[in-house]
């Protein structure tokens, strides 16, 4: 954990440097400052000789010789420590700003890049919204911590030490009954620090807990308005709201007691301060002067104090921050390049699955010695029942998953043999739903190779049966689409993927069920789109509607997680197997249905 934050910081180490010199100088100037007073009170007004250290002063005219001399001096040092004070601190809030942004940029960025390096199987599991709140909020609170507090508990501690290191020369047994009290107030914070950190962890839990029920509310609207779901969602986010109050509550109610303790303590000793240094003047083996120092001294000695402790909760804050940050670092489901992985240049698009066991979950396998074998060009459909691992397939192609046991290989190389943006960038794909990302078309169509031209965009774009309708949007290619800009038809989003698969140009194409959601109308455009699209490419595609088949090079049949059936559209409704039941099926339900109408 501590590696982490000495990770985060040492690229700062300059800025921290003047952070602390100026920190330093600040709390020289706070142990000066009373000094002018005790000269007026005790040199100036009181009967007493300039003191021993000040004695250079004569020298100077008028200092010491009269009253009003050692009140112009006195004067003077105030401004003087005052001048010398604000600039130190204007070099230590900007650069304790300074380092508290970079770091939380720093932070953000390797919490995002590692975000991204982490397989699907992450997200499987992980709620959205609290990582957003982990980028956010976690973040932020380390941010505050970098900025203000790495420092100041060093410089606390500093102030502490030369603050009663004067007040004993001044007058130690006194002292001593001013300070009696600093132990007791530590140990009560020690206590609190860890009844804090359990009532923050919750709270943060809380609120993730908040942010991802919005976030997953938001993001299926569509459904929640279907069903009428609205107050339900309500509910939802009512009782993980209230449950993040009470939390909240309960970490404010412990942190409170601190302020108030800390005050009564600080009472407590002024009290006794000021009786028994009044008796001690009265007696004559104490100035006024000096008590007023000593009065000083009290008050500014217990903030550090007070710091410190209140600092408890922001060191049990930040480091449930940091475990939040660390669990997310930490993941390493990370989809791994081997040593010496290879780029393969192109490849000729060879796939064979080398009796591949794969599960989501360790022990509950979905893919059972998956085998088969796929030639360069050729166009295989996957069918099977709901369930079967069709999908899971497909997703085993690009490494989004490894596989527990067995191979996948491209071109006769194992797919964990090449590097992973090499690799990937061999597969194109058109899915059944096409994500826009917020932007333009000419954006979106560039995803798949950001430096394609202008011409080659408009040529995919024609080739995928888009250039038509993208032309007649008032924008043309600059109309923005995805979040919150223009609503596509889904025919039009599968040409806009075709499109980007087309630029993206790879030997490999994997679809499915592209055409699923479709009208005929649109259906009839993007599959022409896509025959264009599939020709010279090795095609993998995932298929509902059997018919869409016919053509195919081979069939593979999956039903459970086993292959069961393999061979030409012909050879398998020949066979008599699950691929023609499946068939007899599909074909009778279509005649009811024509039937009907
Ligand atoms: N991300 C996931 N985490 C855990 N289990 C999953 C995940 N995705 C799929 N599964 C499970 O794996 C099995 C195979 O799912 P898969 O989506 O590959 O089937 P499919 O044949 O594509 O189904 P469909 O035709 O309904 O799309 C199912 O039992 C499914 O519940």
């Amino acid at each position: 954990m501590s590696r982490l934050v000495i990770d985060l910081l040492r690229p700062y180490r300059g800025r921290l440097t003047i952070v602390f010199l100026a920190m330093l100088i600040e709390i020289a100037m706070s142990l000066a400052a009373p000094w002018p007073l005790k000269l007026v009170l005790d040199d100036a007004l009181g009967s007493h000789r300039l003191p021993e250290w000040l004695s250079w002063a004569h020298e100077y005219a008028g200092f010491g010789k009269h009253t009003l001399g050692v009140a112009l001096f006195a004067g003077a040092a105030t401004l003087a420590i005052a001048v010398v004070a604000a600039v130190a601190s204007y070099f230590d809030s900007y650069f304790t700003t300074s380092v508290g942004q970079w770091v939380a940029n720093d932070l953000r960025l390797r919490i995002y890049e590692h975000l991204h390096r982490l397989s699907l199987r992450y997200y499987d599991h992980a709620k959205i919204g609290a990582l957003v709140s982990t980028i956010t909020s976690d973040v932020a609170t380390i941010q505050d911590f970098a900025s203000s507090s790495t420092l100041e508990i060093v410089i606390d501690l500093l102030t502490i030490v030369f603050m009663v290191g004067l007040m004993f020369w001044f007058d130690w047994d006194f002292t001593l009954i001013a300070v009696a009290f600093t132990p007791i107030l530590l140990l009560f914070a020690f206590h609190l620090k860890r009844a804090v950190k359990a009532a923050t962890r919750a709270l943060r839990h809380r609120q993730a807990e908040v942010l991802s029920i919005v976030q997953r509310g938001l993001g299926s609207i569509l459904l929640t308005n279907a069903f009428g779901g609205q107050a339900l969602e309500v509910a939802h986010l009512e009782a993980a709201s209230h449950a993040s109050v009470a939390a909240a509550l309960r970490a404010r109610g412990i942190k409170s007691l601190m302020s108030p303790m800390v005050s009564i303590v600080v009472a407590i000793c002024t009290a006794v301060v000021l009786w028994k240094g009044t008796s001690l003047i009265i007696a004559g083996t104490m100035t006024a002067g000096a008590l007023t120092v000593y009065l000083a001294y009290l008050k500014k000695f217990f903030k550090p104090v007070k710091d410190l402790a209140s600092m408890t909760s922001t060191i049990a804050q930040t480091t449930v921050a940091l475990e939040r940050i660390q669990a997310i670092l930490s993941a390493d489901e990370i989809v791994r390049e081997r040593p010496g992985a290879i780029d393969p240049g192109r490849v000729r698009g060879a796939i064979r699955f080398d009796r591949v066991t794969f599960g989501y979950d360790a022990d509950r396998p979905v893919l059972h010695e998956v085998s088969f074998s796929i030639e360069p060009g050729e166009v295989v459909g996957i069918v099977g029942p709901t369930g079967s691992g069709k999908s899971t397939v497909l997703s085993l192609l690009p490494r989004f998953y490894e596989p527990m046991l067995g191979r996948v290989l491209i071109d006769g190389i194992d797919i964990a043999d090449y590097k992973i943006a090499a690799l990937r960038s061999q597969i194109g794909f058109v899915l059944q739903d096409t994500v826009l990302l917020h932007g333009t078309i000419r954006e979106n169509i560039a995803y798949g190779r950001p430096n394609a031209t202008e011409a080659e965009i408009i040529e995919a774009a024609r080739i995928a049966n888009a250039d038509e309708f993208i032309s007649r949007m008032p924008q043309g290619y600059d109309s923005v689409v995805g979040e919150r800009g223009e609503i596509l038809s889904g025919g039009q989003r599968q040409r806009i993927a075709i499109a980007r698969a087309v630029i993206r140009n790879s030997p490999i194409l994997i679809l499915d069920e592209p055409t699923a959601a479709l009208d005929p109308e649109s259906e009839h455009l993007v599959i022409e789109a896509l025959r264009r699209l599939m020709k010279g490419r090795t095609v993998i595609m995932i298929a509902h509607r059997l018919s869409t088949l016919v053509d195919a090079d081979k069939i593979i049949v999956l039903e459970d997680g086993v292959v069961v059936e393999q061979g030409t559209h012909e050879a398998l409704i020949a066979g008599g197997g699950l691929f023609s039941e499946l068939h007899r099926i599909q074909f009778q339900a279509a005649r009811h249905v024509a039937d009907a109408a």
